[in-house]
């Protein structure tokens, strides 16, 4: 037997109450089956009420599927070493309408919904990951997200990665996003004429210049990306290589030629960023006078869009004009809203602008890396928090990136300061952790990965032993009437789900913005997302908690949760006695049961 509450409006017939149903009468502990008064309230739309049967998602994982299909998602616990030859299947059985990647299955009957990975896990692949067993293990390890940095590689080699993952989720049922990273127009060196590296040392003299190299790079020169360079470098500015890892001092300008010495030692890498300094400040006018998006963006944007992309990582983002423009760009091009747009905030001009940009943005990443160039280094903690704060009032998913575990990159072991960093960030519930070199050129993606699985889970889980629910009030954010009502929704629910100590949330959403509602009152139970399209269920994997399924369902809740339920049941993901909330988009409601 359920209880429900439901708001409804006189232009909307509702399902009334969900009256015990034979699927659903066992009785809920000793609490006598009551009415909750039914609350009409008067508007004039119900979002999503009018469209009950969105048009399915075009994209090829879902053409072969039935409209019973119903699909899990990847990486939400940890994965035992020993499952991974368990792992490389996906299971597709005609009769029961079921498709469901073994990782989350395996979780859910071995450990309960209690353990699934609530922060998730975004990994930059290179060189080192891009095979499409690479792949593999890295969704099979926890990955749910995988990022292009396009300002390596060609776009032949990143369609080949693309094409991979979108391989492995139709094969395996994962639900891996795919996230681009535009180059932006910043100043960075060139590709070091094929070398891996190029290490700098104390008291060197090194050249920066604008000249093309025809063959071979020459001695200790290096090539820069910006054809102003010369001319606005100055003698004695400091210049930063890859934030501050290296840094010169400049000494002589001869034409194209910058000549630099080596103050602070290290390693250049390929197409590394500089910035540089004049009198312990960030030299900016010359990023005031280039694009947010370069011309070679837009093409890169072009081609994201051609392969259909989840989420593009916007660089140097200075104000939210640059992400409204690129929105209508990508309303106008691609199909309605589908691929997220993600600031990334790592220069003054964001932090300046950072609560327009991020309300104008589909989430946000703190790029500590950029960051760490533009603000002294000791102030990136505070805003890394700010950045994580601000996103969770206004409800967009929030990404801590760079240098998690730079020392896994050469090294089988983070360091206790790097685990304490991870934590740090799982702590201020951020949804996602991002791996940059360590996956995509370290010699230990996997290992790294690992590490990140296991300290979000240990971390989290230790939060809910210390019943830290969460005492921030959430500020009001819907604009229209629907908005706010399934906001209070989602805020009771949740509120709810730890009072009662439900086993699961579930949350039936055609755009995920439900979804999203529910994951941003960090409750501590997992949420079960039910969306009809892949690409939406991609989307929502980005989102802390969400275990996004996709699954047809109609505004019947009755016979959703009747579906959903047997659908769930034969796999043995959940069983007979376990504690439900659920509510939806479509009916505005809230049931509490026991699984029949
Ligand atoms: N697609 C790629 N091809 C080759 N190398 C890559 C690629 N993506 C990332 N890398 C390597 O991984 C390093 C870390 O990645 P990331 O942090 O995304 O880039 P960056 O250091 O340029 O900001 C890069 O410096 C580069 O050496
Ligand atoms: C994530 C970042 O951006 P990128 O790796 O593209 O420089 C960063 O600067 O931290
Ligand atoms: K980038
Ligand atoms: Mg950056």
């Amino acid at each position: 037997m359920s209880q429900s509450i439901q708001f409804s409006s006189p232009s909307h017939t509702p399902h009334l109450l969900h009256l015990p149903h034979s699927q659903f009468n066992r009785p809920l502990s000793s609490i006598s089956f009551r009415r909750f008064p039914l609350t009409t309230i008067k508007y004039t739309s119900i979002r999503a009420s009018s469209s009950p049967s969105p048009s399915p998602d075009l994209d090829s994982s879902s053409s072969s599927s039935s409209s019973q299909v119903l699909l899990s998602p990847n990486g939400t616990g940890a994965v035992k070493s020993d499952e991974r030859s368990v792992v490389a299947t996906a299971v597709t059985t005609d009769t029961s309408g079921i498709e469901v990647d073994t990782v989350t299955e395996a979780e859910l009957k071995e450990n309960g919904f209690r353990s699934t990975r609530r922060t998730k896990l975004i990994c930059t692949i290179g060189p080192a990951t891009c095979g499409f067993e690479q792949l593999e293990a890295l969704a099979v390890g926890g990955m749910n997200v995988a990022r292009l940095n396009m300002c390596h590689g060609t776009r032949d080699w990143h369609r080949g990665v693309i094409r991979s993952v979108r391989r492995l989720n139709e094969e395996k049922g994962f639900a891996v996003a795919i996230m681009m990273d535009t180059e932006g127009s910043e100043i960075h060196m060139g590709d070091l004429g094929g070398e891996a590296s190029a290490k700098a040392e104390d008291g060197e003299v090194w050249t920066f210049t604008v000249r093309a190299f025809d063959s071979s790079r020459p001695e200790r020169t290096i090539s820069v990306s910006y054809d102003g360079f010369a001319e606005d470098v100055r003698v004695g500015d400091e210049l930063l290589v890859d934030g501050g890892m290296v840094r010169f001092e400049v000494i002589e300008k001869i034409g194209p030629d910058v000549k630099c010495l080596c103050t602070d030692p290290g390693l250049l890498l390929p197409r590394a960023n500089l910035t540089f300094w004049r009198d312990g400040s960030l030299v900016r006018e010359r990023n005031a006078m280039l694009p947010t998006i370069s011309s070679k963006d837009w093409l890169d944007i072009d081609f994201g869009i051609a392969e259909g992309v989840d989420f593009i990582a916007v660089s140097f983002v200075k104000s939210a004009e640059v992400i409204n423009h690129l929105k209508s760009y990508l309303a106008a091009r691609s199909r309605g809203g589908e691929i997220g747009v993600i600031a990334k905030i790592e220069s003054i001009d964001s932090l300046t602008n950072l609560e327009e940009i991020i309300l104008a943005s589909d989430g946000a990443m703190v790029a500590r890396g950029d960051l760490g160039a533009q603000i002294p280094l000791e102030q990136v903690p505070a805003a890394q928090q700010r950045i994580v704060q601000v996103c969770r009032a206004l409800n967009k998913p929030v990404i801590v990136a760079s240098q998690l575990l730079e020392s896994m990159i050469e090294y089988p072991t983070p360091t206790r300061a790097e685990v304490a960093d991870v934590s740090e960030a799982v702590r201020q519930r951020s949804d996602a952790l991002m791996l940059s070199g360590e996956s995509a050129m370290g010699q230990f993606p996997d290992k790294a990965l690992t590490v990140l699985r296991t300290v979000s889970l240990r971390i989290e889980r230790w939060w809910r032993e210390e019943k830290r629910h969460e005492s921030v009030p959430l500020q009001a954010i819907g604009s229209s009437f629907s908005d706010k009502i399934s906001e209070e929704i989602c805020n009771s629910a949740a509120k709810m789900a730890n009072n009662l100590g439900v086993d699961a949330v579930f949350v039936y959403t055609t755009s995920g913005h439900m979804a999203s509602l529910v994951s941003r009152c960090r409750p501590d139970c997992p949420i079960f997302a039910f969306t009809t399209t892949t690409s939406v269920r991609r989307r929502l994997n980005l989102q802390w908690g969400l275990i996004p399924f996709r699954l047809s369902f109609s505004d019947d809740m009755e016979s959703n949760l009747n579906k959903t339920f047997s659908l769930l049941k034969s796999r043995g993901m959940i069983k007979s006695g376990d504690l439900v909330i659920a509510v939806s988009d479509m009916l505005q409601s809230i049931q509490v049961m026991n699984v029949p």
